[in-house]
């Protein structure tokens, strides 16, 4: 794989200090930059691999993406390379500053912590079009399977990592066609009924579409399992979620996460942070490719 566990123990040991310190004191001030960051790692990977290329600046890049525009906590990282070049210039990539911050993020929201393996270098290519290997919140579970398929991560990964959802919020604008004339007869029936007048007060027909609202309804601060209890409970708020529990072959993993009898138990905050190192490594670029960014928003 090529990344590993020390990679700066001598050419920068205080990276994950100073990484975690600029990430504490953003969260104090504006904790949404918590599940904006684990999200940004996500995208960075599935596109061009774990290399930085999200946080490339310029017309066309993929930060410019519709799947991308919406990310959240770049000011964070750049804080974090000012920093890192005073203590160590030209050492530590922008890639590996964000797979640390993401980490670091779901430890702030109440999360397990996991060793981040390093090394990894920045890429030089960021291209809008690129982005459409994205999963999207439509997507059947089947698609959303090729999808992490396609990156080495298999159906437990999966369900796992959207997990991730356990923090952080959606605007309106993705899911409310749930909502209203979702079938000739109304909503999707996938939700529970009694949650779908909530969903409407919160999200009315033809009104704001970037309003924002809570992934994990009721827990949308916390890393914790209460994510896969809404599933259970029809409370899913992105449709490729809530199929997540339709479709028997991530239902399964669901339940065990949820602990349910007769099942071998999973450990969602566990698990996670082991389906983390691996898309963590997602097509790294390591050795002498690629190379370490100087300023995080732009090649050298
Ligand atoms: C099938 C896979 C996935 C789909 C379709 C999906 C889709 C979405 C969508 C539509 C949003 C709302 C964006 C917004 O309104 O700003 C979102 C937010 C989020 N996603 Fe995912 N996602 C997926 C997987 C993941 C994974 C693997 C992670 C991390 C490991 C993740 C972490 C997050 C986080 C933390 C947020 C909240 C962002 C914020 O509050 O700024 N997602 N996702
Ligand atoms: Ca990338
Ligand atoms: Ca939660």
């Amino acid at each position: 794989q090529g990344t590993r566990v020390g990679f700066y123990s001598s050419s920068c040991p205080q990276v994950e200090s100073i990484v975690k310190s600029v990430v504490q004191s953003h969260f104090k001030s504006d904790p949404t930059v918590a599940p904006g960051l684990l999200r940004m790692h996500f995208h960075d990977c599935f596109v061009q691999g774990c290399d930085g290329s999200i946080l490339i600046d310029g017309s066309n890049t993929e930060k410019t993406a519709p799947p991308n525009q919406l990310l959240r906590g770049y000011e964070v990282i750049d804080d974090a390379k000012i920093q890192l070049e005073a203590a160590c210039p030209g050492v530590v990539s922008c890639a590996d500053i964000l797979a640390l911050a993401a980490r670091d993020s779901v430890v702030e929201t109440g999360g397990a912590t996991w060793v981040v393996p390093t090394g990894r270098r920045d890429g030089t290519v960021s291209q809008a079009s690129d982005a459409g290997n994205l999963p999207g919140f439509r997507d059947t579970v089947d698609v959303q399977k090729q999808k992490f398929s396609a990156k080495g991560l298999n159906t437990q990964d999966l369900v796992t990592l959207v997990g991730g959802h356990t923090i952080g919020t959606t605007a309106c604008q993705f899911f409310s066609y749930r909502l209203y004339n979702f079938t000739s007869t109304g909503p999707d029936p996938s939700i529970e009924p009694s949650f779908v007048s909530q969903l409407q007060a919160l999200c009315p027909q033809n009104g704001d579409g970037s309003r924002r609202i809570g992934l994990d309804t009721g827990s949308a601060n916390r890393f914790d399992n209460s994510f896969f209890a809404n599933l259970r409970d029809g409370k899913g708020i992105l449709e490729s979620d809530q199929k997540l529990w339709t479709d028997d072959s991530t239902k399964t993993f669901v339940q065990r996460f949820l602990g349910i009898r007769g099942l071998l138990g999973l450990t969602f905050s566990v698990e996670f942070g082991k389906s983390m190192v691996k898309m963590s490594n997602i097509e790294v670029k390591t050795g002498t490719a690629g190379e370490i960014r100087k300023v995080c928003s732009k090649v050298n």
